[in-house]
């Protein structure tokens, strides 16, 4: 037991596939959403109400604020799955090339980091989930099925003289701390 994939509890009926190289030498294993999902275009996310919230800006009050900051938040496709690796490996989420040119999706972060210690975490069991932003002009209508990202095993390096962090993964996404 190295490394893989597993199909997360929850979505244990759904008739997920665990992600997969489609070719001899590919690195990434592609992942398919675990959901038919719609990615709304930035362009349409109550566009007049946020412009009208920047203007404003100083005169809204808090709840006006975090609901406009809500509206331009990156949205979260959930794959279904959950990946275990050794203690020296993480597994890179990646974009597929083809995203940004097929479906206008980016992932605003770069780069998904999928840490060994986020497997089977307490708060969602260890979930990948691709975040992305469509700049498109249409809503991007995903399939449950359709590849929408990959990942890609690679070991790291830890620096000379480190304090070994103590604190345990409690789920993802900011669940660290600040
Ligand atoms: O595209 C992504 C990126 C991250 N994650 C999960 C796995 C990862 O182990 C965890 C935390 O990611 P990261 O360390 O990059 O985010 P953070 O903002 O530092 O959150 P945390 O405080 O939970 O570490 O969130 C995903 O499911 N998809
Ligand atoms: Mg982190």
């Amino acid at each position: 037991m190295s490394r893989g994939f597993e199909i997360v509890s929850s979505y244990r009926n759904a008739d997920l596939r665990l992600p997969y190289r489609t070719t001899q030498r590919a690195a990434g294993y592609d992942f398919e959403s675990a959901v038919d999902f719609t990615v709304p275009s930035i362009w349409k996310l109550d566009f007049l109400k946020i412009l009208w919230a920047i203007r404003h800006q100083e005169s809204l009050d808090s709840v006006a604020q975090a609901k406009a900051q809500k509206a331009l938040k990156p949205f979260l496709i959930p794959t279904g799955i959950k990946a275990y690796m050794g203690p020296d490996e993480v597994l890179i989420l990646a974009n597929r090339s083809s995203n940004p040119l097929k479906r206008s999706l980016v992932i605003p972060n770069g780069i998904g980091v999928i840490d060994a210690d986020y497997y089977n975490n307490e708060n969602n069991e260890g979930e990948i989930f691709m975040q992305v932003l469509n700049f498109g002009l249409a809503d991007a209508k995903i399939k449950k099925g359709d590849r929408i990202g990959q990942g890609i095993f690679m070991p790291f390096l830890k620096a000379d003289d480190e304090r070994a962090p103590q604190q345990e993964r409690q789920g993802g996404f900011g669940s660290s701390g600040k």
